[in-house]
C-alpha cells in the first residue's frame, strides 16, 4: 500500500511541532463517539507519551505520543519500516524505550499485566515442530490457564478460525494457516487488550471479514481493546480510530471518517499522502524536541513455577519430537570417548624397516638362539619380528638408506659381517673385547626422525629387544644375566609399571568433552530460541529471560547426566581406564564441568547471535582449554609466560583433581583435589552471573 513511500531508515530531524499540531487538530475535529481524551486516564487502554527509540544510529521512534481508548479498535498505519512493530514491542513490554512512557491500563508497560494482553507478533511466533493443540497448550500453560479451560478455548478457536486438523506440525501448515494459529494463541486467554501485528496477512477475504466481525464483537460486547497494524489499508476503515505513522512520528490520530473529511480524501491512503507532504514541509522548519525522562525498569522475581513448568514441558516436547537430535547429543560423548580411546595412546605396529644382514646375506638362516652360534644376527632379527617390526631385506647399505629416504621404510638396520663373534665375546669374555669385535657387534641404525613419535618408538623397541635378546644369550651361555642389568629397582606408588597415555589423558578428555558439549548445546539452544519469533511472544506473555535460561539448564542437565553416565561406563567398562577413587566424586566433578560449559555457552550466546561467531568462540576456547589444561602435555613443561595463566583456566585444576581421584583414589580433601572443584565452581558462577547481567541489560 505504501510501497511508493518506503521509509528512509536515516530519517533525520524531528517534526514534533507540526505532527502534534496535526494530531491535535485531528482530535479537535473528531466527532467519533468512540473517541476519548488523549491523557492516559481511566478511558485509555494504552497511552504512549513522548516515545524515543533508536537502534544504533537509526532513530525509529521520535517523540511519538498516542492514545488508545478502552473498548476500541485502533488501526496503526504507516509505511514499511516506519516503526510500527517497534512501537508494539514497547507496548507489549519486550522492547524498552530510550525515553518516554508507555502506559497499559494505567501501569507502566512491562509490568505484571501480561495476562491482560494478547500479542500476535508479525512473524508467526510459533514452534514449527508442535501441532496446533500442543502450541495452544504450551502458550495456555505459560499464561497460567488450567487444562480444562485450554481445551475449551482451543475447541472454540479451532472452529472460529477454521484451523486445520491437529495432528500435523505447524511448520507444515500454509502461511495463512500459520497466521491463524498465531492469532488463536493471541486470543486464547481472552485478553482485555489485543495487540496484533498484521494479523490478516495471507488470510483470504472471506475469513478476513469474519475475523474483523469477531474483532468488532469483542470490542463491542466484551470491552476488549485491539491495536492492529495492517497493510490492507481499507481494512482500517473498520477501526474506531487510526493512527498514521511516518518516520517514527504519529502524524495523525483520529476516526477514519474524520481524517478523510479533513483531508478531503476518499481513501485513507490519500490521507497518508497528504500528511506526508505536510510533514516534509515541516521537516525544513522544525527543530529537535527535548527528550522525556527515561522510564524506570519494573522489578519482579525472575522465576515463576508455572512458567518454569510450561517451559520445561516445551523443551522436553521439542526433544521428543527431535529424537534423532536427542540420540546424537546423548551419545556424542560416548562416541568421542571411544574414538579417543581407540585412536590415542597405542603403540605403532607393523612398522617396516630396511635390513642389511652382512653376516648371512640373503640365504636362509637359523633364528634359534644358541650360545656361540655363527648366526646370532638371525636370532636377533627374529626377536625384532616378534615385536611387530616388518623386515625388508636389502643387499647394500646404500639401498637400505635410500628406502628410508624415499619413505618406504622408517629405519635401516645394518648388521656387520662378524656380528656373532663380537656378540659372543661381549657376553662371555667381555674383558678381552678387541676394537674390531666392538665395532662388529654394533648395529648401525639410520632413522627417519621427522616423525618424532615413530622414531622414538623404534629406538625404544630396538633397545628393549636387544636387552632381552642379550640377557637370553647370556643365559644360553650359562652366565647370570642379572649382573648385566642396570642396578636400579623400580616400584610404583600410584599407577601401573607400564603407564599408558590414554589412561593419563582420559580425566582431561572426559572433562573437556562434557564441557564443550555444554558450551555448544547451550549456545545453539539459545541461538535457536532467540531466532525463533516465538521468543517475542513468550516474553510478551511475561516469561522472563532468566526463566528461559533456567528451563534450558534443567533440560540440559537431564541430558548431561545421561551423557556422563554413558561416557564413564564406556571409559571404565569398555576401555578399562583406571578408576581407583570415588565414582560419585568423579561424576560430581564432571557435572560441574558441564555446568561451567553451560554457563560459558550462555555468555557466548549473549555476546553474539551469529552461528559462525558462536562456533569460532566455542572451538577456539576448546583448543585453548585442551592445550593449556595439561591434558596432552604436562603443565610442568609449559612456557613460564603461559603457565601462571593456564593454572587459572577452568579445566586445568579440575583435570588434576579428576586424575587424583581416578588414578590415586584420593578423596575431596586429599591433596588439592578440592581446588579443582573450587576452580570450576567459581568459573561457573562468574560466567553465569556475567550472562545474566548481559541478558538483563540487553534492550532489544
Ligand atoms: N532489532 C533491530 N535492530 C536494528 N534495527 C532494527 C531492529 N528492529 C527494527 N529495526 C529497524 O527499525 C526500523 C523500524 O522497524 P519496524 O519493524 O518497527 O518497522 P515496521 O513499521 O513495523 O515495518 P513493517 O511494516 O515492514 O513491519 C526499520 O528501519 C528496521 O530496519
Amino acid at each position: 500500500m505504501f510501497g511508493d513511500l518506503l521509509e528512509n531508515s536515516t530519517t533525520e530531524g524531528v517534526f514534533s511541532a507540526l505532527v502534534n499540531k496535526v494530531r491535535d487538530w485531528s482530535l479537535q475535529t473528531n466527532n467519533g463517539g468512540n473517541e476519548i481524551d488523549v491523557s492516559h486516564g481511566v478511558g485509555s487502554a494504552v497511552a504512549v507519551e513522548g516515545a524515543f527509540k533508536r537502534y544504533g544510529r537509526v532513530q525509529v521512534l521520535h517523540d511519538l505520543s498516542m492514545d488508545v481508548p478502552k473498548g476500541s479498535i485502533y488501526g496503526l498505519l504507516g509505511a514499511s519500516g516506519c516503526g510500527k512493530t517497534t512501537l508494539l514491542g514497547c507496548i507489549v513490554g519486550i522492547k524498552r524505550l530510550d525515553s518516554g512512557n508507555v502506559y497499559v491500563f494505567g501501569e507502566r508497560a512491562g509490568g505484571r499485566n501480561e495476562s491482560r494482553i494478547g500479542y500476535m507478533p508479525q512473524a508467526t511466533g510459533l514452534y514449527g515442530e508442535f501441532t496446533v493443540t500442543e502450541t495452544l497448550r504450551f502458550f495456555g500453560r505459560v499464561i497460567g490457564m488450567d487444562e480444562a479451560k485450554i481445551d475449551e478455548r482451543s475447541r472454540y478457536l479451532v472452529d472460529l478460525l477454521a484451523l486445520p486438523p491437529h495432528e500435523g506440525s505447524v511448520a507444515n501448515l500454509s502461511g495463512g494457516q500459520q497466521r491463524r494459529v498465531s492469532l488463536a494463541v493471541a486470543l486464547l486467554h481472552e485478553p482485555e487488550l489485543l495487540i496484533l501485528d498484521e494479523p490478516t496477512v495471507g488470510v483470504d477475504c472471506t475469513l478476513r471479514e469474519l475475523i474483523w466481525e469477531h474483532f468488532k464483537s469483542l470490542t463491542g460486547n466484551g470491552g476488549v481493546t485491539i491495536i492492529i497494524t495492517t497493510h490492507y489499508i481499507e481494512e482500517a476503515r473498520q477501526a474506531n480510530r487510526v493512527g498514521i505513522m511516518r518516520g517514527g512520528c504519529l502524524m495523525a490520530e483520529s476516526a477514519p471518517a474524520v481524517l478523510m473529511k479533513r483531508h478531503q480524501a476518499e481513501t485513507l491512503e490519500r490521507v497518508f499522502l497528504a500528511l506526508s507532504v505536510e510533514q516534509n514541509q515541516a521537516k525544513r522548519t522544525v527543530g529537535i524536541a527535548a527528550r522525556a525522562d527515561r522510564p524506570k525498569a519494573t522489578g519482579r522475581w525472575p522465576i515463576e513455577r508455572g512458567h518454569m513448568k510450561a517451559l520445561v514441558w516445551k523443551n522436553a516436547l521439542w526433544l521428543r519430537k527431535n529424537l534423532t537430535v536427542l540420540a546424537v547429543v546423548t551419545l556424542l560423548p560416548v562416541v568421542m570417548v571411544s574414538v579417543f580411546c581407540l585412536a590415542i595412546g597405542h603403540s605403532p605396529f607393523d612398522l617396516t624397516v630396511a635390513v642389511v644382514n652382512q653376516e648371512v646375506g640373503f640365504r636362509n638362516c637359523n633364528s634359534t638362539l644358541v650360545c656361540g652360534s655363527e648366526e646370532a644376527s638371525c636370532a636377533f632379527l627374529g626377536y625384532l619380528e616378534e615385536r611387530g617390526l616388518v623386515m625388508r631385506y636389502f643387499e647394500s647399505e646404500g639401498d637400505a638408506i635410500a628406502s628410508v629416504m624415499k619413505g618406504e621404510t622408517y629405519a635401516s638396520i645394518v648388521i656387520r659381517r662378524n656380528y656373532s663373534r663380537g656378540l659372543h665375546v661381549r657376553a662371555y669374555d667381555w674383558q678381552g673385547l678387541s676394537v674390531s669385535e666392538l665395532a662388529g657387534s654394533s648395529i648401525d641404525v639410520f632413522r627417519d626422525l621427522s616423525n618424532k613419535h615413530l622414531a622414538i618408538h623404534l629406538q625404544i623397541t630396538l633397545y628393549q629387544t636387544f636387552q632381552q635378546f642379550f640377557y637370553d644369550y647370556i643365559e644360553s651361555c650359562g652366565r647370570r644375566w642379572e649382573a648385566m642389568k642396570v642396578p636400579v629397582q623400580w616400584e610404583a606408588v600410584y599407577g601401573s609399571m607400564n603407564p599408558n597415555f590414554t589412561d593419563f589423558s582420559i580425566p582431561g578428555v572426559l572433562l573437556s568433552i562434557i564441557f564443550i558439549i555444554g558450551v555448544i548445546l547451550t549456545a545453539y539452544a539459545m541461538l535457536i530460541e532467540r531466532n525463533e519469533a516465538s521468543l517475542e511472544r513468550t516474553l510478551a506473555m511475561g516469561v522472563t529471560k532468566v526463566e528461559l535460561l533456567t528451563a534450558h539448564i534443567v533440560i540440559e542437565y537431564a541430558i548431561m547426566s545421561t551423557q556422563i553416565v554413558l561416557a564413564m561406563l564406556c571409559a571404565f567398562l569398555v576401555f578399562g581406564m583406571t578408576i581407583e577413587g570415588s565414582l560419585l566424586l568423579s561424576t560430581l566433578l564432571l557435572m560441574l564441568a558441564g555446568f561451567c560449559g553451560i554457563s560459558y555457552g550462555l555468555v557466548i550466546s549473549c555476546v553474539s547471535n551469529s552461528p559462525i561467531i558462536i562456533a569460532l568462540a566455542a572451538m577456539g576456547s576448546y583448543f585453548a582449554i585442551v592445550l593449556t589444561g595439561g591434558l596432552i602435555w604436562p603443565i610442568e613443561a609449559m612456557h613460564w609466560l603461559l603457565k601462571p595463566f593456564a593454572l587459572f583456566f577452568p579445566l586445568t585444576k579440575s583435570t588434576e583433581s579428576l586424575r587424583h581421584i581416578m588414578h590415586k583414589g584420593w578423596g575431596l580433601f586429599d591433596g588439592d583435589v578440592y581446588v579443582g572443584f573450587l576452580s570450576v565452581i567459581t568459573w561457573s558462577l562468574v560466567l553465569l552471573s556475567f550472562s545474566v547481567v548481559l541478558i538483563k541489560f540487553q534492550k532489544n
